[in-house]
């Protein structure tokens, strides 16, 4: 038992000396994770991490509500496009996304070019459940906002499909968990993660 557990302990000390090749951006939609994810991720391979809303909030020094309301969404969206371009400049680590921001070819072609594209891939249930209590995303802001979730999942799919890599979030993976499913994936590619 014990020599089990220290060999454990040895394999883990291993995944910590990965290398980070490339930065990579996670996509998909609101709810999968690409935040909460990228962050624990990006700790755990020592690498930074950068979020496209969060730098768009902090230039703008407004909400992603706020500047929806103030500005529109085509305002947001050229935002969204230059921050991308800039934090795709910087060294290599890991980057969220917004949920829309892989729609564009555009994007889709920057961050192809600068990094690869891993699809945080959820189903609409569990998307729902992680949303519904929160009012800070514009969009879902309808009559009925679980049949727009639906509707922008079911619209939005094929261009998340786009992406190099893809990882399935399950509902009962903690944050903890998803990130070592989505280690696993970028382990299967050398140019992208490396063991050292
Ligand atoms: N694997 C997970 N397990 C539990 N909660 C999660 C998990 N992934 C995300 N969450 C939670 O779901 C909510 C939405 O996640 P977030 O990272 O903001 O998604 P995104 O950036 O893709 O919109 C957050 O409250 C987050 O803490
Ligand atoms: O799906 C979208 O179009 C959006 C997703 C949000 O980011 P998250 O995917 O991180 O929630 C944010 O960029 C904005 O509300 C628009
Ligand atoms: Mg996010």
């Amino acid at each position: 038992m014990r020599a089990t557990k220290f060999f454990d302990r040895q394999e883990g000390a291993k995944g910590l000396a990965e290398r980070l090749k490339k930065t990579v951006a996670l996509v998909g939609m609101m709810g999968s994770g690409k935040t909460a994810v990228g962050t624990a991720l990006a700790r755990r391979l020592g690498v930074p991490f950068l979020d496209s809303d969060a730098a768009i909030v902090e230039a703008a020094n407004m909400s992603i509500a706020e500047i929806f309301e103030r500005d529109g969404e085509a305002f947001f969206r050229a935002r969204e496009s230059e921050v991308l371009a800039r934090l795709l400049e910087g060294r290599v680590g890991i980057l969220s996304t917004g949920g829309g921001a892989y729609l564009s070819a555009a994007n889709r072609e920057l961050i192809h070019r600068k990094g690869v594209a891993l699809w945080l891939k959820a189903d609409t249930e569990l998307l729902w459940n992680r949303v519904k209590h929160k009012s800070t995303r514009p969009l879902l802001r309808t009559a009925d906002p679980r049949a727009t979730l639906e509707d922008l999942v079911a619209r939005r799919e094929p261009s998340y499909a786009l992406a190099e890599l893809t990882a399935l979030a399950q509902p009962e993976y903690s944050i903890a968990e998803m990130v070592e499913v989505v280690v696993d994936v970028l382990k299967q590619r050398e140019d992208v993660l490396a063991s050292v």
